[in-house]
């Protein structure tokens, strides 16, 4: 029932140039993908447009890494969801560990963004995951269960159809390190059981659950053949193509 959804996250790496450039290998790749599989790129938003222009005549869908929860107005430096929504894109990463982290983000404003992105057709990745420190602590399966309620809050029944969550383990983000399949499987499974119970079983049967965090063509495989993985949100392997279009292969094959 559920698709594979495999979304590049670019973080802040590549201008309209690099884009291109990194743009070209992907369309040379994978311009056509398994009617099984959803396959999304996330540049900076200065590099949106080029992304939208490349790609339109391919399978590859594109999404912004963040949105401003207000509508429009005094916010120097913000980009709002109308904005994003008409710049072409249908997805928005919501609430990375790395804006948690650096840029104030909190439970509160990950369910503002969510709610808007919603609003402007955009579906939200909202990303969760824990530190190392609160894994070693065994805290990890309430903090996540918190944020993904938190994030939640007052989104409808049908509107909730539209949400991907991403697990992304902090303590896996750009280290190498990966959470083990059977780890993967253990937190994708407690956060579906969150959502069924907020929404009903039906519902979270329904919800794209991602993994984040080191994935890479080695790794994807063991990773997207558990039952609640359903796809990746990918960063590092996402800024080569062929390691990209390696991980969408490896999608198509397993769907
Ligand atoms: O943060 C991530 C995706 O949003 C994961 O990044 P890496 O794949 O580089 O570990």
């Amino acid at each position: 029932m559920r698709r594979f959804l495999i979304a590049g996250n670019w973080k802040m790496n590549c201008g309209p140039y690099d884009a291109a450039e990194l743009l070209e290998g992907l369309k040379e790749k994978k311009a056509e993908v398994d009617e099984n599989v959803d396959v999304l790129v996330c540049p900076p938003f200065v590099s949106i447009g080029m992304a939208v222009n490349y790609l339109h005549d391919t399978d590859i869908q594109v999404g912004a890494q963040n949105l401003h929860f207000e509508e429009n107005g005094a916010y120097t430096g913000e980009v709002s969801g109308s904005m994003i929504a008409e710049s072409g894109c249908n997805y928005v990463i919501i609430g990375h560990s790395e804006r948690r982290q650096y840029f104030g983000e909190t439970d509160t404003t990950v369910n503002k963004r969510s709610h808007k992105a919603l609003e402007h057709k955009l579906a939200p990745i909202i990303c969760v995951g824990e530190s190392l420190d609160q894994r070693k602590s065994g805290e990890h399966y309430d903090l996540v269960k918190n944020q993904v309620t938190a994030a939640l809050f007052d989104i409808s029944k049908e509107d909730i159809l539209d949400v991907v969550i991403a697990y992304e383990p902090i303590w896996a983000i750009g280290t190498g390190e990966t959470a083990s399949p059977e780890q993967a499987q253990e937190m994708h499974e407690h956060i579906r059981k969150v959502i069924g119970g907020l929404y009903s079983e039906d519902t979270a049967d329904r919800i794209n659950i991602l993994y984040g965090g080191s994935m890479k063509p080695a790794n994807a495989k063991e990773l997207l053949s558990q039952p609640d993985v359903d796809g990746g949100l990918i960063g590092g392997a996402s800024l080569d193509a062929e390691s990209f279009s390696e991980i969408i292969t490896i999608a198509e094959e397993l769907s």
